[in-house]
């Protein structure tokens, strides 16, 4: 693949650009499977990161991300709208109007957004937004307003994407289940792989999504998650196909107790990495690990994101 650019701007520092030389993954991914966590970056050149950014990334072009699909195997993809871009959802819509239908997308609104430009991002394929409550990513937004978004968003048969700290959900715990669409939450609701799978904070996150059959997780980000590893990278220091061992009880959790309320993706560019940066190949070899049966796996892939992004084929 070739090498991530900056255009005008300047990266934060410490930056790790994604990996331009990803392994083919030795897991097949069932036909049809969808990288249903992914984002671009820019160009920066073309489509500018916002000022509210609180970092600036190398660039992640959609050509670059349509590459690495075909490589890992995958035939489409969910693009999420990354927070150094805002509500600004310019580079998220081009890419998927650029796709040819084989990408939707979650983007980023404010409350002012017309019901002409929500239709217009539907019409290029947006099916989500996302509310962010990851403080390091992004400012405060009152509730009400999130609710009073959910609520116009709803209308067009769109779902929210929540991201948030697990030791964050108790506070959030009213909004969350007060919502009126289908909710996903990223990465798992970020837990604390240092505690236990059946401690109280992973468990209360069970409960979220036990007791509300609208709650929908991405199994996804064992790089982010990871405290012991290994890591899936290139060289000495690899997990190779067992990567991020310590992830793999909470993921598979998740993806035991609610088979149809999954979805993995790559989190490709891996935005704020700090340690590593994986190879995408290794970390489609993590998946076997998490869902086991093929049946669970083409669930994961394909069923389940199929239904949420592309019902009318279904
Ligand atoms: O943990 C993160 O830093 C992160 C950031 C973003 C974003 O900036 O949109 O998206 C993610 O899925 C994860």
């Amino acid at each position: 693949m070739s090498k991530p650019t900056t255009g005008d701007f300047t990266k934060t520092p410490g930056w790790m650009d994604w990996y331009t030389g990803p392994s083919k993954p030795r897991f097949q991914v069932p036909a049809g499977a969808v990288d249903a966590h992914c984002h671009v970056f820019g160009p920066g050149a073309e489509f500018p990161y916002a000022p509210e950014r609180k970092y600036t990334p190398c660039d992640a072009s959609k050509a670059q991300l349509y590459a690495l699909r075909d490589h890992l195997g995958f035939a489409r993809n969910v693009v999420v709208q990354a927070t150094c871009h805002g509500a600004d959802n310019r580079a998220m819509v081009d890419a998927l109007v650029s796709s040819g239908g084989k990408a939707r997308g979650v983007a980023t609104v404010k409350r002012s957004v017309s019901d002409a430009e929500l239709q217009a991002m539907h019409d290029a394929g947006v099916r989500g937004v996302r509310f962010n409550f990851v403080k390091r990513l992004v400012d405060f937004t009152p509730k009400e307003e999130l609710m009073e978004i959910a609520g116009r968003i709803a209308k067009f048969g769109w779902h929210v994407v929540i991201y948030f700290e697990a030791v964050d959900l108790p506070e959030l715990w009213d909004f969350f289940t007060a919502l009126p669409t289908t909710v996903v939450v990223d990465h798992m609701g970020r837990p604390d792989v240092s505690k236990p799978v059946d401690g109280p904070e992973f468990e209360l996150f069970v409960k979220f999504m036990r007791e509300h059959p609208n709650v929908w997780s991405k199994v996804t980000c064992p790089e982010r998650l990871s405290v012991t590893g290994p890591k899936a990278m290139a060289g000495p220091m690899s997990g190779e196909q067992s990567a991020y061992t310590d992830v793999i009880p909470f993921a598979k959790r998740i993806v035991d107790e609610f088979p149809d309320r999954v979805l993995w993706g790559t989190d490709w560019p891996h935005p704020n990495l700090k340690d590593h940066m994986p190879d995408d190949g290794l970390l489609v070899d993590f998946i076997p690990h998490i869902a086991t049966t093929a049946e669970m796996q083409k669930k994961l892939l394909v069923d389940n994101p199929m239904r949420l992004y592309w019902p009318e084929e279904v």
